[in-house]
Order: C-alpha cells, then structure tokens, then sequence
C-alpha cells in the first residue's frame, strides 16, 4: 500500500496532462482494490472491472476518463483516452444520486447495486442511505450497472484542499457471491481515499492533452481548444440514455449541440424534435407536451399529437427549461420517471413515452428551486449529465473559424457561383470584439454585413470581400454601438495587454494607464493642436502656467517605453505630437 502510494506521487509528479494523471490514479487503484479483493472471503469469485475519473467543477462535467480493467497494463495512458474516444459506449456512469450522496456526505458511498441502495462510509452519515430526497438509486442506474456485471460500485469524492468536492471516482467491481453482503468497499475505502486524496489537486488542475479531439462535423463545424475536452465528454453523453442537461447562454449554440448528441446517438435514425419554452405560453405548454384529443378545450377541433408522442423513439430537446409551469413540471417528471403520460382530454389508457430528453437552459435552476418556482425533484431529475457550454467570449479562437464558416454558409444560400471571404482587418476586428449574444449575434451580424458587401461591391463580382467598415456598419444598425465606443475600445485594449502578458515568458509589468495617458494626449495634440489638447483633456492649468510642453514630453516618454517594452516601433502619431523624432 505504501508502495502503491509512493509510486502514484512520482507518477502524478510527472504527468503533463489530465489523462497522464487519470490514467495513473485509476491504474493505482484497480490495483489497490485488487489486492483488498484477493485479501478478502471472496477471494478468486469477483473481479475488479473498471474506474472512471468524472470531472464536475461547479457541478457541471468538464472531463471524464475510464480505464478497463484488462487495459490497465496498456503502457501509455494516450491508448485508454483514445479508446475512451473511439467506444463512448464503454465510458460508464455512476448513478446521478451517488454524486449526490457523495456531495451531501462529504464521504465515499458503496452502491450494492442487487440491492439498490447506497451506503456512505462515514458512520455519522449511515442511516440515510436510502432516504435521499428525489429518491435513492434509480432503477435506470441499477439496470445500466448490471447490464455491465457491476454488482459493487464505490464511489470517491475527488476532494480539493478546504473539502470542496469537484469530482468523483467510481470504481466498479462484480461479485455475484457478495449479493446483498458488504463486499470489500468499507474495509478497503480510507485507502483508496488516501490515493484519491492525493491525485485530486492534480486531476483538477492539470490541462487536458493538447490537441485532444478538434474534430468537426456537419453538426458541428467548429471546435475550438476550450470546447476540445467539453467535447469528449459530450461524445460519451451522447450515447448514453440519460437526460442531458446543457446550460450556457443565449445564442452560444445549445440546441445545435442538442441536434449534434442526437446525431451520434443510437437514436439518429429516429425523431428529434425541439420545444422552446420562451415561445409557448404557459396555459399552452401541457397541450404541446402531451398533445390533446378533439373536444379537449375550446378550439381542439381535432386530435394533435404533442411533441412527446413526435419524439417517440427519438430524442426531445427542451429548451428554456426554467419557464415551465409548475402544474407541467409535475406532468414531466412523471414521464421522467415512470415514462407514462396522458394526452390531454384523454380517458384511455395512458400513452407510453420512449423518448430521450435534452433540456437546455440559460437559467440558475438551482437559484429558481429555492424561490419556490422550480421543482427540487425535477431539477435532480433532470440534472444528471449537467454541461455548460460557455459564451462564445470564453471561446475566443473559434470566433474567426465561425466568423469564416457562416460568411461560406450564407454566401451558398444566397448564391452558387462565386467566393466570399473576410478581409483579414475584418476578421482581426471580429476577433477582438466583444459577443454577449455568442453565435447567434455573430451569424446575424456576418449576415448584414454580407448584404452591405453585396450592395456595394455588387452581385455580379466573382469575389465578395466582407471588410471591417461592412461589419462595423452592420453593428451600428443592429443598436451594437449603442455601447460607448470607448469602453468598448478600453476593453479591447485590456484583453490585447492580457493576451499579450500570457504570450510573453516574463512578466508585463507597465502602468498601463500612465500609459494610455500619452497615447490619449499625443491624439489630442494630433486632433486640436498642443494648447485645446490640454484644455480639452481638463489640464488647463498647465497651459497657464507654461509646463504643458514638458508635461506633454514626459506623457510622451511613458507611452514610447510600453512600445518599447512591448518591441515595437513608436507610432508615427506619438512622434508627430512631441514635434519630430522620439525621445
Ligand atoms: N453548430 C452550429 N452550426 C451552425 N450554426 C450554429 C451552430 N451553433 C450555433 N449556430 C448559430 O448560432 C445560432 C444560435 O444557436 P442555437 O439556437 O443553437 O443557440 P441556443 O444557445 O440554443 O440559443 P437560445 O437559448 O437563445 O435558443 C444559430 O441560429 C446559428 O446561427
């Protein structure tokens, strides 16, 4: 053991990237795991079968890792991601109540999976184990276990310094002679604690291989380096049978990224249908899940299948979960968890549902649980695979892909023949532009400007260039400058002087705004002349007393050394203002 444990601290030392480390801490553990099995009464009638490292920062699954047992002695930890990738399939799932247990306890919890139950380990918490609120272990959890032989699963919290869970492991192991006993999880947990203990700060803090899955389809054309591994663990949801739930902002592409799981679902070849709540008021919302028979309500003048029954075999994307009412919350969590429900006006039998949901929201539902207008049980319900998918200005490298994409997507609709292209002013002006609607704002944007490229350079030109004067014309009239022009620019500016701290090896370290002082004067000074700049910029104190010209020198100097500092040639604008050659 202590060797187990020496040998996993070298190793995690070592490791570059989270899957080095995954793979190490899950090795050391089967192994540890192993051995307690071998030690125990069922010694040579189980077997230890998998591990999976599942990443939830902010409850929200930002990676996940699985290593089979009979790939545990494969020599590189690139192979287990790799097949990880290529068969999501076998990237398997602890139940969504042990991460609640997990999270409420503080502690490791034993599934016994024959049984359903879930026992945490630390005394104090023993007796709840099958009382938590929205029920204990589903029995989805319990049928997805045992169609993989796990009869015994232990689930670890992945602790950070302070206690703070952001994560678990579950290590899954099958002992057809331990049914209903305690297997070797109680006696063997402190240990695995102990390893996972010491592999959490590393599992969280370490990057993800570079480069790991960019890969683009139809459904998703782009793919930037921050959505690489969020997109390795959306090819392992994608399969699975759970509800998904996506969070992210307006426009950022929640219902595209629906489309895409369904797309690489076993379900493709079905239905996917979408419902936007935002679009359906609330005395209609029942109807349009359920559907209605003729005579149901005034104006039912025939039967109308709701989206559930359209769904049928396929997949429903719920979009805007937050504005369902509360009588229909309790009509949809009946589906979610007895898969039955009754079209509306309806005296038979009840109908069926075989449906898998994704349910999309732009909301903190854990903020409108405790207001009272969102469901405890259906948002447990519903948050089982929790993403986020963050605004497109935390994915600041697939601004221009996109950027590029949608101008070739609307170009083909409008037109066959011909090119269209951003000018590369144009796309470094997009790039460093800030996009609270995300994707949405930037399509609708890309397609004014087109029309503006199109009207002036005219539809007979075999190259369309979108320059930045189409792009900033066409956020004028989408109300975009209604911002102040200058915080927009100081925005600018600041994220240029982060970019450019992160480039460098060595530390940025110049007063910015002493600075820009220069700068803003030497424009000043271009604009109205030496004397008006000083008045204009509320300095005329320095006029009267004659010190503006050496004041203006001294400006002049602090915004030559940032382009100094930063290898860069003073600009013509500054030299012109201190009257000829810099200083
Ligand atoms: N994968 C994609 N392929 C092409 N276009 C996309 C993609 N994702 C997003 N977009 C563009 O962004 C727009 C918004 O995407 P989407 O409707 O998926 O966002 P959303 O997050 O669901 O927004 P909301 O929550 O407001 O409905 C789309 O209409 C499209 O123009």
């Amino acid at each position: 053991m202590t060797e187990d444990i020496s040998s996993l601290a070298t190793a995690l030392h070592a490791a570059r990237h989270f899957e080095q480390a995954a793979f190490t801490t899950l090795r050391t553990l089967l192994r540890m795991a192993g051995q307690a099995l071998e030690d125990s009464r069922f010694a040579g009638r189980g077997a230890l079968l998998r591990g999976v490292v599942h990443l939830r920062p902010a409850d929200t699954y930002s990676r996940l890792m699985a290593l089979e047992r009979e790939a545990m002695e494969t020599p590189s930890p690139e192979e287990a991601a790799l097949s990880l990738a290529n068969e999501p399939q076998t990237a398997l799932l602890a139940s969504a109540s042990a991460w609640r247990a997990v999270v409420e306890h503080g502690c490791a919890v034993s599934i016994d999976v024959g049984l359903g139950t879930l026992l945490p380990h630390q005394a104090s918490a023993r007796g709840l184990s099958k009382s938590f609120p929205g029920g204990s272990f589903t029995s989805e959890s319990q049928q997805r276990l045992l169609s993989r032989q796990a009869t015994h699963v232990c689930v670890l919290p992945l602790r950070l310094p302070g206690g703070r869970i952001e994560g678990m492991i579950a290590l899954e192991a099958s002992c057809m002679a331990a049914l209903g006993q305690e297997f070797i999880w109680l006696g063997v947990g402190p240990r695995l604690q102990l390893a996972v203990d010491l592999a959490a700060p590393f599992l969280m803090g370490l990057p993800p291989r570079p480069g790991a899955m960019l890969e683009t389809d139809e459904y998703l054309p782009v793919v930037g380096s921050s959505m690489a591994s969020l997109m390795a663990v959306l090819r392992v949801f994608a399969q699975q049978e759970e509800t998904l739930l996506i969070s992210g902002p307006t426009g950022a592409g929640k219902s595209r990224l629906a489309r895409w799981c369904h797309e690489r679902s076993p379900r493709q070849q079905r239905r996917f249908e979408s419902l936007d709540l935002m679009m359906i008021p609330e005395e209609l919302q029942m109807a349009e899940l359920f559907g209605w028979r003729k005579g149901a309500f005034t104006g039912a003048v025939r039967d109308n299948p709701g989206c559930l029954a359209r769904a049928e075999g396929g997949t429903l994307f719920i979009d805007e979960i937050d504005k369902l009412s509360l009588k229909a919350q309790a009509g949809l969590l009946r589906v979610l968890e007895e898969r039955a429900y009754r079209t509306l006006g309806d005296a038979g039998s009840e109908q069926r549902a075989n449906v898998r949901f994704i349910i999309g929201t732009n909301a903190n539902l854990l903020e409108s649980v405790r207001k009272g207008t969102f469901r405890e049980d259906l948002y447990y319900r519903i948050n089982v695979l929790p993403v986020r998918l963050p605004p497109l200005d935390e994915r600041r490298d697939e601004i221009g892909p996109w950027s590029r994409y949608m101008l070739t997507r609307h170009h083909r609709e409008k037109r066959s023949e011909g090119e269209a292209r951003l000018a590369p002013e144009a796309e470094r002006w997009l790039e460093q532009g800030s996009w609270p609607g995300n994707l949405r704002q930037l399509d609708n944007l890309i397609r004014r400007a087109y029309t503006l490229a199109l009207v002036e350079q005219g539809s007979t030109t075999s190259e369309l260039v979108l320059r930045e004067a189409h792009i900033r014309q066409a956020l004028a009239y989408e109300g975009g400058e209604k911002a102040s022009p200058l915080v927009e620019a100081l925005s600018q500016a600041a994220r240029a002087f982060v970019r450019e701290a992160q480039r460098r090896r060595a530390p940025l370290d110049i007063d910015l705004a002493e600075s820009l002082r220069g700068f803003v004067l030497a424009e000043a000074v271009l604009q109205v002349g030496r004397d008006e700049a000083f008045r204009l910029l509320g300095r005329e104190s320095l006029v009267k007393s004659r010190n503006h010209q050496k004041a203006l020198k001294q400006e002049l100097k602090k915004a030559e050394a940032l382009c100094l500092e930063l290898g860069q040639s003073v600009p013509p604008a500054l030299v012109q203002a201190g009257g000829g050659e810099p200083s």
